[in-house]
């Protein structure tokens, strides 16, 4: 049996619903279909949860949201048109978005969880409706009811794991159960999303769950490239690769698959395609934990990943048991997480995400560290981008290093830091964002000559 999860892209409009509900069609073993909310339909178009971000924001300032919720609105009215879906069944959609700032929520931020929801949730009580009409035995199914529950944690929720077995009760499940990708759950009943672009980990989660053989993430690229496609022109298509291998990429930047999504599949050792709505008879590309390397491409995939901020802090005779203790002491008081602390003889970098601080809380926390550690020098730069080369062919490898910082060094990107080490498969670069195009073109002609 098989879990399917639509994105956003394959969602967008009545023409994509088409293809989708052929590919469910198409293969009796595709049993749970995990959709997004409707996403861009053309470049510059705005995802519903984007919209729903908007409305939430207009709800808590008190503005007006008539121009939003319609806007909204006419996402669902168009699939709901094309597909003949009984007038009923659209109104109780529309109710539902105007009802949203009618209902009580403990704070801000569960207000804000629920409103980034209800996009995907409306789309699967509307998706069930539409593959209903198409003559599909389908069924809405509420993460609530499915047993998928999730930390506390309104914006960044993760899975409970004993989730799993109350999931495993639908396994036998006749019908097509369509379900919402991106939330669940707290123990308290609340609805807390995953990250952004979590309907992926929705999937996997589902999989694992009811043991599927097979899960399927249709997407809108033939699939995984080796670098970003808007990026490189016409990548080579990587057709095979490890968990490993995809869980670093994703992290570093190929948003075509969550890195989060990962961990139930790995856990499950359930296989991963990503495929094509528009395309689904193309291969895509199968994520397993099965090496195969190819010996002529050491490198798999090249990713990049901007907005980073380094924190660079000097001092004679560092003390690096006691002054990284209390560097991690200050970053858990702010709830700031770091990426990476690489260290010198007398320095260290504190590499984070930078849209976790504002400017007040970064003042703060340079307050903080100078009071806490009396640094002989201490700043923060702005705008790295993390750069990434992954490939289970790297392990046990010379001269993959020297051949990317060659390539490097020969377009003038400047290296403020290098990371080897961590992962066999794996090296990292941090460079200013404004170079990382650049960075990646040059490294995939290094990796990728003859293609
Ligand atoms: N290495 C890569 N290979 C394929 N696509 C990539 C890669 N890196 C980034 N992407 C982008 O990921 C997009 C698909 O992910 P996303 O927009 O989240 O799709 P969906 O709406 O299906 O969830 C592609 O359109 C592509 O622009
Ligand atoms: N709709 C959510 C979750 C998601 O996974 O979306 P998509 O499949 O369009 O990436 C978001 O925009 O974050």
């Amino acid at each position: 049996m098989k879990v399917v999860k639509f994105g956003g892209s394959s969602l967008a409009n009545s023409t994509q619903v088409n293809k989708v509900v052929n590919i469910v069609k198409a293969d009796d073993q595709r049993r749970f279909v995990v959709v997004s909310a409707p996403g861009k339909r053309f470049d510059g178009d705005i995802k519903v949860t984007d919209l729903l971000i908007q409305y939430a924001k207009a709800t808590l300032n008190g503005d007006p949201s008539d121009t939003i919720t319609g806007q909204i609105i006419a996402r669902y009215e168009e699939i709901a048109t094309a597909f003949q879906i009984p007038q009923s069944a659209f109104e109780a959609i529309k109710q539902t978005i105007l009802n949203l700032p009618h209902h009580d929520y403990q704070d801000d931020s569960y207000l804000m969880a629920a409103f980034k929801a209800h996009g995907e949730k409306l789309n699967a009580i509307l998706i069930a409706q539409v593959l209903k009409a198409s003559g599909v035995n389908a069924k809405f199914l509420d993460p609530k009811e499915a047993g998928l529950v999730v930390t506390d944690s309104p914006d960044d929720a993760e899975i409970i794991p004993t989730s799993y077995d109350r999931i495993n009760e639908w396994a036998d499940s006749k019908l097509v159960r369509v379900i919402p990708g991106f939330f669940g759950y707290n123990d308290q009943g609340q609805i807390c999303t995953f990250s952004r672009g979590g309907s992926d980990i929705t999937g996997a989660i589902i999989a694992r769950g009811v043991k599927a053989k097979r899960y399927e993430n249709f997407t809108d690229v033939d699939a995984i490239y080796a670098a970003n496609p808007q990026v490189v022109h016409h990548p080579i298509a990587i057709h095979n690769m490890t968990f490993r291998e995809m869980r670093e990429l994703s992290y570093a930047g190929f948003s075509v698959f969550h890195d989060e999504a990962l961990i139930p599949a790995i856990q499950g050792d359930i296989q991963v395609v990503v495929k094509n709505t528009n395309h689904p008879s193309e291969r895509g590309t199968s994520i397993t934990s099965h090496k195969r390397v190819n010996p002529a491409y050491p490198v798999s995939g090249i990713a990049s990943s901007p907005n980073f901020c380094g924190i660079y802090i000097r001092k004679y005779m560092l003390d690096k048991k006691r002054y990284s203790q209390k560097i991690l002491k200050l970053l858990a008081e702010y709830d700031l997480s770091y990426e990476h602390m690489p260290s010198g003889i007398d320095d260290l970098t504190v590499i984070m995400r930078q849209d976790q601080l504002t400017p007040e809380l970064e003042d703060t926390l340079i307050r903080e560290l100078v009071i806490a550690l009396r640094p002989d020098e201490i700043h923060i730069s702005h705008n790295y981008a993390l750069l990434m080369v992954v490939g289970e062919g790297m392990a046990n490898r010379t001269g993959i290093m020297s051949k990317a910082t060659d390539a490097l060094a020969r377009q003038n990107v400047k290296l403020i830091m290098v990371n080897q080490g961590a992962s066999e498969i794996s090296m990292m670069f941090g460079i200013k964002q404004d170079e990382a195009k650049v960075a990646i073109k040059a490294l995939y002609d290094t990796f990728f000559p003859d293609l």
